[in-house]
C-alpha cells in the first residue's frame, strides 16, 4: 500500500463527559476515556497492540499509562503538536497498521487544567504552548492569545476583515452547544456580546478564545478486516496530510497556516476536494484559528473568510457545511488546552449518524478534520484528515 488511503477505521471514539474533575488524576482520566472507547468499539484492554498520548501524560508518559492500564503495546508515541497532535495520530496509528506493526491502536487525551493554582499555571501545566512561548517578547508572558492576535490583526489589515466577523465564528459554536447537555457554556450568544466581552490581547475579546475545560477523550483505530468482523460503524480514513510552517519571525505571511499544505496532501490521497466534504472538524483555540482554517482549505477564497463565517447558511447545522457541531473547543470542551482530540470525535459522531439530532447531517458521508498547532505567526505544524462513513 502506497499511501494511507483506506488504511485504517476508526471504530471507537469516546469523550468524557465531565467539564471540571477536582478530585481525579490523569491516569484516572485516561482509564476512564480508553476503556470508553474501547466499549463504543466492542474491543477490550487485552486487544491493544498499538498505544498514542501526548506529551504531558504523567510520570513516564505512555510507558507509566500502558503499566496502569494493562497494555502491552507494539508500537507506542508520545509527542506534541499542540492542536495538530490528536488529527496527527490518527495517520500514524494508520501507518503503524498498515505497515503491520499494530492491529489496534488507543489514541488518548486527559487534562486537569482547573487543578493548576492559577491560571497561568493552568496554561503552563497544560499544553506546551504557553510554556514554549518564552522565546518572543510579544507573547512572553501572554501565552498563546497573544500569538493569536497578531495574526488577527494582520488578516484585517490584509483583508479588511473585522472583529464582526470573527464574533459569527462564536455565535456559529454557540448555536450548536446550545444543543450539546455536556458542554462547557451551552447560551446562545451574539455578535454584541462577543464585541463586549473584555479585550484580552486586541484584537481578541475573551469570547474569541477556547474555553478550558477538564476531562479528555480517546480513539481506536483499527485495520480495516478487524473493523468488518466487529460490525460496528466507523470512520475510514481517506486521507491524511501533515505540514509544518517554519518562518522566522516577523518575514512570514502571517495570513494563511499550515493548513494549507496539510490539506492539499489529504485530499490528493482522498481523491476529493472542498466540494465532497459535508462536515468539517476545524479546530478552534480562537476565533481566527476556524476563519483561517477555512480559507486555507479551500472552503473560503483567500481573504473572503470573513464574509463566509458570518453567513451562518454555510457554517451551522443545516448550513452548506457545518463546523464543529459539538460547539467546539470554543463552547463545548477543550480538554487539557488540546482540541484536535474532540474534533476527530464529532466528525466519528457525524459520518455514524450519531451526532446530536439537531446538528446532525444528513447523509454524512465525508468529513474532513484539521489542526494547527502552536505560534501560528511563526512556526507551527498543522495535520488533517479526510474521513468516510464506514459500516
Ligand atoms: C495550540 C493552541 O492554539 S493552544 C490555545 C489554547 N487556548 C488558550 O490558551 C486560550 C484559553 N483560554 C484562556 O486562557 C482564557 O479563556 C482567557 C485567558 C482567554 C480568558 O481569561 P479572563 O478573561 O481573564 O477570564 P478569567 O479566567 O478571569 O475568568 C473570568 C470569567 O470568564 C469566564 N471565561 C474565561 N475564559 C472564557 C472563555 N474562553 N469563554 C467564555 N468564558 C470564559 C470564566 O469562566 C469566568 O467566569 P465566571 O466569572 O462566571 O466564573
Amino acid at each position: 500500500m502506497n499511501s494511507l488511503n483506506g488504511a485504517a477505521v476508526i471504530v471507537g471514539a469516546y469523550e468524557h463527559p465531565a467539564r471540571k474533575l477536582p478530585h481525579h488524576t490523569l491516569h484516572q482520566v485516561h482509564r476512564e476515556v480508553v476503556l470508553g472507547a474501547l466499549a463504543d468499539s466492542g474491543l477490550t484492554l487485552a486487544d491493544v497492540d498499538g498505544f498514542f498520548c501526548d506529551a504531558t501524560a504523567p510520570g513516564l508518559g505512555p510507558i507509566d499509562l500502558m503499566e496502569y492500564l494493562g497494555i502491552q503495546a507494539r508500537v507506542t508515541a508520545s509527542g506534541e503538536l499542540g492542536g495538530a497532535t490528536y488529527v496527527a495520530y490518527v495517520g500514524q496509528a494508520a501507518a503503524a497498521i498498515a505497515a503491520g506493526h499494530c492491529r489496534v491502536a488507543v489514541i488518548t487525551l486527559a487534562g486537569l487544567p482547573s487543578q493548576a493554582s492559577t491560571k497561568s499555571a493552568a496554561l503552563e501545566a497544560a499544553p506546551g504552548p504557553a510554556a514554549s512561548f518564552e522565546s518572543n517578547g510579544f507573547r512572553g508572558g501572554y501565552g498563546p492569545v497573544a500569538d493569536y492576535a497578531l495574526v488577527a490583526r494582520r488578516h484585517m489589515h490584509e483583508f479588511g476583515t473585522t472583529s464582526e466577523h470573527l464574533a459569527w465564528v462564536r455565535v456559529a459554536a454557540s448555536e450548536h452547544a446550545k444543543h450539546n447537555p455536556n458542554a462547557k457554556l451551552q447560551e446562545p450568544l451574539t455578535v454584541g456580546q462577543v464585541l463586549e466581552s473584555p479585550l484580552i490581547a486586541d484584537p481578541l475579546h475573551r469570547l474569541d478564545c477556547c474555553v478550558m475545560t477538564d476531562g479528555g477523550g480517546a480513539l481506536v483505530v483499527v485495520h480495516p478486516d478487524l473493523a468488518r468482523d466487529l460490525g460496528r460503524r466507523g470512520a475510514l480514513l481517506r486521507g491524511y496530510g501533515e505540514a509544518h510552517k517554519d518562518a522566522a519571525f516577523g518575514h512570514v505571511d502571517l495570513t494563511y497556516s499550515a493548513n494549507r499544505r496539510a490539506g492539499e496532501q489529504a485530499y490528493a490521497e482522498a481523491g476529493a476536494g472542498p466540494r465532497d466534504i459535508d462536515y468539517l472538524g476545524l479546530y478552534d483555540s480562537f476565533t481566527i484559528t476556524v476563519l483561517l482554517a477555512l480559507e486555507d482549505l479551500g472552503f473560503a477564497e483567500r481573504g473572503r473568510g470573513g464574509a463566509y463565517v458570518e453567513d451562518l447558511g454555510l457554517t451551522a447545522a443545516g448550513g452548506r457545511v457545518p463546523v464543529n457541531t459539538d460547539g467546539g473547543g470554543l463552547m463545548n470542551n477543550h480538554p487539557g488546552n488540546r482540541g484536535g482530540m474532540t474534533k476527530v470525535i464529532e466528525a466519528v459522531r457525524q459520518l455514524r449518524g450519531e451526532a446530536t439530532p439537531a446538528v446532525q447531517v444528513p447523509d454524512c458521508e465525508l468529513a474532513l478534520v484539521a489542526g494547527t498547532g502552536f505560534r501560528l505567526s511563526q512556526r507551527h505544524y498543522s495535520a488533517a484528515l479526510v474521513l468516510e462513513q464506514f459500516s
